[in-house]
């Protein structure tokens, strides 16, 4: 099957059997038609259906090498500059829907799956069959356009009882049996976005320790359908509600995060990546470049993103007539020069790509991995640009219905702005009171600064790219010894 149509998308997962709870409720019926995830099933059908648009298709799909079928972009091992750029204008073209809203939009997950199968030679060492099951997983995903989640993040109280606890009832989840059909995992997954919304889930783990173990029990990968047996999803409470005026973003772009659980699930061996061996684990995922691979990603996300924010911000000031006031040019630069370095960082890292060694293109990691820095304080930076300009306004927003109501008449007297007539001007004003105000946007800020780690992880990752460049301490060695003559 070739790259889906959102019709597809939207039957399949209909059709999923996991248990999911929401509210103290089990879900049943169509997912697509429950308010938790209608809104954004219906972004994402529109986006999968783009790649079967003629106008499109050729941006967004390539031929499958397996039967000549195009299948998404997004899939595509970069091998060539011009690759890395046609990766980017099909992520690109994804962003103008989601505007950057969708962490997890399907591109996301495409990409860091085809990111593993990159570095699949290096399960050889292991055994050759997980490095076969790693390459027939990817190619199964790109040919049935499979939509992926992912479970890195074990709940917190496992980081104390992966170490201590060899019990079975380690909350750090675990291989607990290895049967002829598979290996047996118990334990659950903090946080999995989309998961709900999703065919399949990918699961790699950070390992805990098993100093006593020949094989870590903590350490593995695989890929199983969500509806397997023993797996169960709960959701969060949704942020999402159905009126599009009223909720302009959660209407639309509301990604439910799950906690999933692995109740003794039993993968089967063909899915399974790699197991038991701690330095497997770490060593796979820096051959994958996932965070290089799936960074160029989030770099489209971030430009749409700060683009969106900075026209909030310009049509805010236009409409209070603010913009001749000199903080407002300042905060206004501010998010414009937030915006022209990312651009900036996106060129720098298709311009400076490098071979990965294992016959792919690389995009320069150094300009992505800043990028990654950048964004955990650009984003609650851009958000309070809003917060700070738009003051009450932000809070007295009335909804749909009162436009509609007695108080109508008032309404569109008062809270009419310079440029836009009071029902504009109120959109425009619970736009940003989602942004920085609800709990949608509440949740964006949080994923933009924790997504890709803590600031720590984040951190060491450009400087430990950079730790053997001498350049600038050379340069500076070479103004002392000149000064000293
Ligand atoms: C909205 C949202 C969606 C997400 N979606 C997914 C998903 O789909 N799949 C998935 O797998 N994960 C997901 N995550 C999880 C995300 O990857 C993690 O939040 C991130 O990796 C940080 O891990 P943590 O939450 O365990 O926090 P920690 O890493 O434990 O950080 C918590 C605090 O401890 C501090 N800290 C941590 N380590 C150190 C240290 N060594 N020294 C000093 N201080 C330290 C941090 O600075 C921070 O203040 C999501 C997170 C959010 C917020």
């Amino acid at each position: 099957m070739p790259a889906k149509t959102g019709m597809q998308y939207c039957e399949r997962i209909n059709a999923q059997t996991v248990p999911c709870w929401y509210k103290g409720e089990l879900l049943n019926g169509k997912r697509s038609e429950h308010i938790a995830f209608s809104g954004l099933m219906k972004t994402q059908r529109f986006m999968y259906d783009m790649q079967s648009d003629p106008q499109l298709a050729e941006r967004l799909t390539y031929a499958s090498p397996s039967d000549g079928k195009p299948v998404g972009m997004s899939f595509l091992p970069p091998t060539s500059s011009d690759d890395l750029r046609k990766r980017r204008e099909a992520m690109t073209l994804w962003t103008q829907v989601h505007h950057g809203f969708l962490g997890r939009s399907p591109d996301y997950m495409n990409t860091a799956i085809m990111a593993f199968y990159t570095a699949a030679d290096l399960l050889n060492e292991l055994s050759p069959q997980y490095a076969e099951n790693l390459r027939n997983y990817y190619a199964y995903c790109r040919d049935h356009d499979i939509t992926l989640s992912h479970a890195f993040i074990q709940p917190h109280a496992s980081k104390i009882s992966g170490q201590l606890d060899a019990t079975e009832d380690a909350i750090a989840a675990k291989i607990v049996e290895r049967t002829e059909e598979g290996l047996v995992i118990n334990g659950a997954f903090m946080m999995a976005t989309q998961a709900a919304t999703s065919d399949e889930i990918f699961v790699y783990p950070s390992p805990s320790p098993a100093p006593f173990d020949d094989e870590n029990p903590f350490a593995f990968s695989f890929a199983v359908p969500n509806d397997l047996p023993g797996i169960t999803l709960v959701c969060r409470d949704t942020y999402a509600a159905s009126s599009d005026y009223n909720y302009p973003l959660s209407s639309k772009y509301e990604e439910m995060d799950n906690i999933v659980i692995f109740d003794h699930v039993l993968v089967p061996h063909e899915r399974i990546f790699f197991a038991g061996d701690e330095q497997m684990s770490s060593a796979l995922f820096s051959a994958s470049n996932f965070h290089i691979h799936a960074g160029h990603q989030v770099l489209c996300r971030y430009i749409a993103k700060t683009e969106f924010v900075l026209g909030t911000i310009q049509l805010l000031t236009d409409t209070l007539d603010l913009k001749s006031e000199a903080h407002v040019v300042e905060k206004t630069a501010r998010a414009l020069a937030g915006l022209e370095s990312l651009k900036a960082l996106a060129i720098a890292a298709e311009a400076g790509a490098v071979p990965d060694g294992r016959g792919y293109v690389l995009p320069a990691p150094k300009p992505l991995m800043a990028a990654n820095l950048l964004y955990p304080r650009l984003y609650p930076e851009l958000i309070e640009i809003l917060q700070l300009l738009s003051s009450s306004g932000m809070i007295m927003v009335p909804q749909e219905e009162d436009f509609q109501s007695g108080a109508a008449e008032s309404l569109n007297i008062y809270l009419r702005g310079t440029d836009l007539n009071s029902p504009e001007r109120n959109a425009l004003f619970r736009l940003i009171w989602e942004l920085g105000a609800g709990s949608f946007g509440g949740r964006q800020t949080q994923f933009e600064r924790f997504f890709f780690g803590n600031t720590i992880t984040v951190s060491n990752r450009l400087y430990t790219a950079s730790a053997q460049d001498q350049s600038q301490r050379e340069r500076v060695r070479q103004f002392l010894a000149r000064s000293a003559k």
